[in-house]
């Protein structure tokens, strides 16, 4: 990467301050401006893996909107998030940009601590729309009517429920604002649903396909701006084009339909957005990209290319950085639940839109009846597998934890409250690295346990995933499983049956206990071998936090120095805290129990080994908390 030499190779990206000069750019400073974003982006991909096709797609829509407005003042909301990079490279941090995604770097997602141009610290699909309501709002009680309001939103993100809510309130409240739709007929995966399909009509709509451009240029000779009269010709001008070229749905709900306009022809793009930013109520502006444009292997594959692994480009081909190790939780889950849904027909499987991130695509191919995306719907991939549980059908949800967070209330009422046997396959519990505080599922111990009638457990190993999974399916009642986005350890000897609410004692040991829950029981291990022949250190895994093993909980407190409890969770409900109320409803002395988690704020982005480090999680903080922890250890009368 040569971004900092003297003579840059990205010069109008270096001379960017922020991007209040765009607006005065000629055309083909913008195309060159363009062109220097896509090398920007192939150039971070050699470095390390981050989101890529959608950030392509979106190169010119960004420097259109920013040359049409000034986000300084005008608000700015990109959906999601995950497209964030040209709009961070062009607002005052193509210098830093060689950091993003690392720790202390900038983050892969908008941040309002790096720069007025960040309003909300996002990263989860489908706010965009409400956040921009509820900013035009705030901004007209505050008598600023002329700061304009924008939301981008893509055509995954676009049919989660609270996009509907958003459109719901803005069609009766008409406050002002521009919803632009970015519609790459991609979600990670393909996007599915019949918006998808109802988008796919519009696309192919007189107005996009040129069939009716007569009809559209006798329009365009009315007068656009000036004074009301005109603009007011204008709006009807534009509702005439509406309901002659498509959009009827969003007309319907009183939100006026422009579109679509490729997406990718900025002096287009201009016109429109010049255009929409002088029309009263709300708009959507329905623009057309290629998710990965400008790439062709992106372009070609966008599922591979929304977040590759690192590659170095020779010669138009993308050669990949190979990577090594045991296969990760992510795999073993896969390969569980491919079985359980070959053993038994009305097993089900359920994803949000996260197919790929699950690696979910052999089920997808095998048991196309037994699989569902129901697309970016968290709330409504629960109830769903509720209403499925119900008839006798078996639905396993296999969901990020950080997403699932949006179905918090369909795990209390259809699927808790009813005692449905649901099972939830929580991927990603813990840190997920370079993705931050907007990712990371640290939060699902105590969520999950909170509700009656769950059972809440977490394999510590590769091959107990299936173990758990199969358990799983044997209950009549609500299951929770967590696993994180790392490689999963192999057991050197066979692990006993899962049984409910039973721990696995898995290293004996006089000085103290470890009881680790979930993956955290490699570090809990590795722990234990560094103090060799200083601390002698038991190491339970934990299995269950709900019910969890009172013997077990018993037996650590009676029978060493110390406990230490670890799991890659907040300590706030977690593990540690169950460990702590069992102990309580026992009567158990609780001093030398110690609870070690992650701390109750939001943990940044980097490494997950330097995070969990960070946080006292990695195997030499655990050695050193044992230590620390025998020599303050107060003995128990
Ligand atoms: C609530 C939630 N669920 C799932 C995701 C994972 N996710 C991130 S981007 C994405 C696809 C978004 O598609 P779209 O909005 O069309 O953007 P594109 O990548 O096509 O530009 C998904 C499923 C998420 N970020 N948030
Ligand atoms: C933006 C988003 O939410 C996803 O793209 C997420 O970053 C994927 O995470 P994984 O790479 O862990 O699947
Ligand atoms: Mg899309």
């Amino acid at each position: 990467m040569d971004h900092l030499s003297s003579t840059p190779k990205h010069p109008l990206l270096a001379s960017l301050p922020d991007a209040s000069p765009l607006k005065d750019f000629s055309a083909s400073q913008l195309e060159q401006t363009a062109a220097e974003i896509r090398d920007v982006l192939c150039n971070l991909l050699a470095t390390r893996t981050a989101h890529f096709a959608s950030n392509l797609g979106v190169v010119e829509l960004c420097l259109a909107l920013h040359c049409e407005f000034d986000f300084r003042k005008d608000r700015l909301i990109w959906d999601t998030g995950h497209q964030i990079y040209p709009h961070k490279l062009i607002t005052g941090r193509y210098h830093d940009f060689p950091s993003i995604r690392t720790q202390g770097g900038l983050m892969g997602y908008p941040n309002p601590d790096e720069s007025i141009y960040d309003l909300f610290m996002t990263g989860h699909a489908g706010s965009s729309v409400s956040t921009a309501v509820g900013l035009r709002s705030g901004d007209q009680l505050a008598d600023q009517r002329d700061r304009r309001t924008v939301a981008v939103i893509g055509d995954g993100a676009f049919p989660s429920g609270i996009v509907f809510e958003a459109m719901n309130h803005a069609g009766e409240t008409q406050n002002d604002m521009t919803i632009v739709l970015n519609d790459n007929k991609m979600s990670i995966c393909h996007r599915v649903g019949a918006v998808a399909q109802y988008l796919d009509r519009l696309r192919g709509n007189p107005f996009y396909t040129g069939l009716k451009q007569e009809v559209v240029k006798l329009l365009d000779q009315i007068p656009m701006f000036g004074d009301p009269v005109e603009r007011a010709l204008a709006q009807m001008k534009e509702g005439v084009k509406a309901g002659l070229l498509g959009g009827m749905l969003f007309e319907e709900l009183n939100i006026r339909y422009v579109g679509p306009i490729d997406g990718h022809d900025i002096p287009l793009l201009r016109k429109y957005l010049a255009m929409v930013k002088g029309m009263s109520g709300p708009v959507l502006l329905h623009v057309v990209t290629e998710k990965g444009h400008g790439y062709k292997p992106a372009a070609a594959d966008p599922v591979f290319f929304h977040t590759p692994p690192a590659f170095e480009d020779r010669d138009g081909i993308p050669v990949h950085k190979s990577s090594s190790g045991m296969p990760p939780f992510t795999t073993h889950a896969r390969d569980a639940i491919a079985g359980e849904l070959k053993a038994n027909p009305r097993a089900s499987v359920i994803t949000a839109a996260m197919c790929q991130g699950n690696k979910l695509e052999p089920v997808r191919e095998q048991f196309p009846d037994q699989f569902f995306d129901v697309g970016i719907c968290e709330s409504h991939a629960v109830a769903f597998a509720a209403g499925q549980a119900k008839t006798g059908a078996r639905p396993i949800v296999d969901i990020y934890s950080t997403f699932l967070q949006r179905s918090y209330d369909q795990i209390f009422q259809e699927v808790c409250l009813q005692d449905l046997p649901v099972v939830f396959m929580m991927d990603r519990a813990g840190l997920t690295a370079p993705d931050g505080p907007t990712h990371h599922g640290t939060y699902d111990i105590g969520y999950m346990r909170l509700f009656p009638n769950m059972i809440v457990a977490a394999p510590a190993y590769g091959e107990e995933v299936g173990m758990m999974l199969k358990f799983a399916m044997s209950q009549d009642h609500p299951l929770g499983m967590r696993y994180p986005k790392a490689s999963a350890m192999k057991s050197d000897q066979p692990l006993p049956e899962v049984e409910l609410g039973k721990a696995h004692w898995v290293r004996t040991g006089s000085d103290g206990v470890i009881v680790a829950y979930g993956a955290m029981l490699e570090n809990a291990l590795e722990a234990a071998e560094m103090l060799q022949g200083e601390l002698d250190v038991a190491v339970v895994n934990a299995r269950f936090v709900k019910p969890i093993d009172e013997d077990m909980v018993r037996q650590s407190i009676e029978q060493g120095r110390f406990v230490l409890t670890v799991e890659e969770n907040t300590i706030v409900g977690g593990f540690g805290a169950a460990f702590l109320e069992s102990a309580n409803a026992q009567r158990l002395e609780t001093r030398n129990v110690e609870v070690l988690g992650l701390p109750d704020r939001f943990v940044e982005h980097g490494d997950r080994d330097g995070l969990l480090d960070q946080c006292g999680l990695s195997p030499r903080a655990i050695a050193d908390r044992c230590r620390q922890a025998v020599q303050g250890a107060t003995p128990v009368a």
